[in-house]
């Protein structure tokens, strides 16, 4: 069914300037959010981390590692949601085995950058919590 040009929310086209393309960018970022009770979650252990993070005050190395795992662990929940939503649009929430490879496989890689975020924090904050409690 064609749909009127003027229609910004059904658009299909490619977006014409720079301005746009943020635009979509951020409702993609406000739809995860809004949709996603993992990406919820993940937002706020990641506030969580950050406070804890000016408590034992990280240093600017520290701060970098701890940031590529905040940032690795959300954008790959948000490429683990395209996934599911593309399984759900192909198979219309059918049972396919293809869909089951492709979910399990988008939740695996949230699962494999979750252990190695989960390594990096404890080997960074593990040493100062023993030292906060030390001294
Ligand atoms: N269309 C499908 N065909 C085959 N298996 C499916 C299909 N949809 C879901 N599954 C199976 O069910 C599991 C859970 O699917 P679901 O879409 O609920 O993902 P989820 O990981 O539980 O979602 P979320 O990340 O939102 O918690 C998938 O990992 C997959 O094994």
């Amino acid at each position: 069914m064609p749909m009127d040009s003027n229609d910004k929310k059904h658009n299909t086209t490619k977006s014409k300037n720079l301005v746009n393309s943020f635009e979509f960018a951020f409702t993609g970022l406000r739809t995860v959010y809004k949709d996603e009770r993992n990406m919820k979650i993940h937002i706020f252990c990641a506030f969580l981390v950050v406070i804890l993070g000016f408590v034992v005050q990280l240093n600017r190395f520290e701060w970098c590692w701890i940031g590529l795992c905040i940032f690795l662990i959300l954008a790959m929940e948000m490429v683990n949601t395209v996934c599911e939503n593309i399984v759900d649009m192909m198979t219309d929430k059918h049972f396919h085995p293809l869909g089951k490879k492709v979910k399990d496989i988008a939740a695996g890689a949230v699962l494999l950058t979750t252990i190695f975020s989960v390594v990096v924090g404890a080997l960074i904050f593990l040493p100062k919590i023993y030292q906060l409690i030390l001294y």
